[in-house]
């Protein structure tokens, strides 16, 4: 189907020299206000490149232009849109190695993680192909006479917003299933993450032969993301990162009566029943909690123990700790690499501080050097203190203990999240009903709660979100809208 030149990996995918101070808006370009923005190496605090910073004003011209080439796109052949995505993925596979290399170094992750992110973009844009071959209508029961159905439109403009921490995966899953579905995208990645999770993407459709103007990348700060969610081009905004922001951007989007997919924060329980495999539960408790040095909106944030466990396994976990390593990532020789950025770092740093100062105790790490923060277990730690309430998005092991499965559903509970949440025991069946009672948009028996399949839909419940989701079956509903068509053969006779 596909039909990629095999050339395509001996030039390189990443080109500075293409985007250096620049916007992809159908092509590469200056921003209108000539802004710039410096890419930082979290690791080294070097210059990695520098991004053109958009300004409401090329939001405005660059969301006209998405309006003006959608319909053409919608209008495209299917198989000639799937061989697109297909196309892309190919692309992006053959410059795996050097796509998570970038990764690695403009978020700080390890190249494990920066792996993780390339295959399962790969699979998204996959999927997006297969989106866009299967069924997107339904023939509705009508009068005789009539045919009537019912029929997937696309909104129009999508807007995507995307934090720093997992760039690629949470930017494309929102643009290719938005693309697949016969919409033009404006993407706004984070200032942070520029390439990772904008230009990157731009490149691979590029490549792919995507026509001009169906995508703009634009990277920018608050402000800019801001006027996304004003545009009136825009119809739709998926978005996700904060509470705080996503809040801000679901009034925005509200005012100006746009639909909006809010995938934001939690904390995220970890349950281990008093039956379970310790080993198993350790390994699962510090995936969880360290993995990308805890900067995941699924960390496992809050990890509840039984009572007569507890102390073994808190030993262990700092068994565990002691033997990670911290450092730069592109080494490919660590376990953590740095926190994205100084405030993020002293953010949690407090965290750790003031749970310690409300009685929590400090059993490793609490310490940092430069961006590198050590990873941390606190024990004891009771409700009221910040790391059991808050998410804390560093690389800290939260751990408090329960007496019964009552008090472990109520603990886990209390959060105003509810995004996902994981239950470990031997009983299958014990697990799976506590895990019934647990509000979340995602559980899990006897795992950790970072997990994500691309096939899966994707969304969290309370202050998570806004009860959407995507990826798989969820990906219609959210970046379609029905449209219901009847027509008969002659107009009918009405009373008057
Ligand atoms: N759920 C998740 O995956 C994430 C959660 N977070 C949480 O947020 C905290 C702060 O991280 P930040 O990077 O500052 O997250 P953030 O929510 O401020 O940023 C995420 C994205 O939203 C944009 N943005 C910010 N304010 C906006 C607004 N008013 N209108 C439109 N777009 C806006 C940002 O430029 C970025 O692209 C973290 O400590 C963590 O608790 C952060 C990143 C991802
Ligand atoms: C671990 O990979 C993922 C991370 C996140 C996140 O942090 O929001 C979301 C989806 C993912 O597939």
């Amino acid at each position: 189907m596909s039909r990629l030149p095999q050339s395509q990996s001996t030039h390189a995918l990443l080109d500075e020299g293409l985007w250096e101070g620049k916007l992809f808006s159908g092509a590469w370009q200056a921003p209108l206000a000539g802004g710039r923005t410096a890419v930082i190496e979290p690791a080294t605090g070097h210059c990695l490149t520098i991004t053109g910073e958009a300004r409401a004003e090329d939001i405005t011209q660059s969301a006209a232009s998405a309006a003006r080439h959608q319909a053409a796109w919608e209008a495209v052949a299917p198989r000639q849109r799937a061989d697109i995505f297909l196309r892309a993925a190919q692309v992006l596979q053959a410059h795996a190695d050097e796509c998570a290399l970038f990764i690695a170094r403009e978020t700080g992750g390890i190249l494990l993680k920066a792996h993780h992110e390339v295959r399962e973009a790969v699979l998204f844009l996959q999927l997006a192909a297969g989106q866009v071959m299967q069924p997107h209508g339904l023939v509705l029961p009508s009068n005789s006479g009539t045919l009537s159905y019912a029929r997937r439109l696309p909104h129009g403009v999508v807007g995507v917003i995307s934090p720093f921490n997992f760039p690629l995966i949470l930017s494309i899953r929102s643009v290719a299933a938005a693309l697949a579905a016969g919409n033009a995208v404006v993407l706004k990645p984070d200032p942070q993450t520029p390439i990772s999770g904008g230009f990157l993407i731009a490149r691979l459709f590029e490549e792919a032969g995507l026509p001009a103007g169906v995508l703009h990348v634009l990277p920018g700060g608050a402000h800019t993301g801001a006027a996304l969610c004003a545009d009136p081009h825009v119809r739709m905004i998926a978005f996700t990162g904060s509470t705080a922001a996503g809040r801000k951007v679901a009034e925005t989007a509200g005012r100006n009566l746009k639909k909006v997919a809010l995938e934001l924060g939690g904390k995220n329980p970890l349950i281990v029943l008093e039956d379970a495999d310790l080993e198993r539960a350790l390994s699962c408790a510090s995936w969880g909690a360290f993995l990308h040095q805890g900067q995941i909106c699924m960390a496992s944030g809050l990890i509840l123990v039984h009572e007569s466990l507890v102390e073994r396994f808190v030993e262990g976990l700092v068994e565990r700790t002691r033997r990670l390593r911290v450092g730069d990532p592109a080494s490919g020789e660590v376990e953590l690499g740095p926190m994205i950025n100084e405030n993020q770092l002293v953010r949690a740093h407090q965290m750790v501080l003031d749970s310690v100062g409300a009685g929590a105790r400090l059993q490793i790490g609490g310490r940092y050097e430069g961006l590198f923060y050590q990873p941390t277990v606190l024990s004891h730690l009771k409700p009221g203190m910040p790391a059991f309430d808050r998410e804390l998005f560093g690389p800290v092991a939260c751990v408090a203990s329960f007496a019964s499965d009552e008090e472990a559903i109520e603990l886990a509970n209390r959060s105003e999240y509810g995004l996902a949440a994981a239950v470990i025991s031997r009983s299958v069946g014990r697990a799976m009903s506590l895990g019934a009672r647990l509000d979340c948009g995602m559980l899990h028996i006897n795992d950790q709660t970072v997990n994500d399949d691309c096939v899966n839909p994707f969304g969290g419940r309370g202050n998570s979100g806004n009860g959407s989701s995507m990826n798989g079956p969820a990906n219609w509903d959210e970046f379609t809208q029905w449209q219901w068509v009847t027509v008969k053969e002659t107009p009918p006779q009405y009373p008057f």
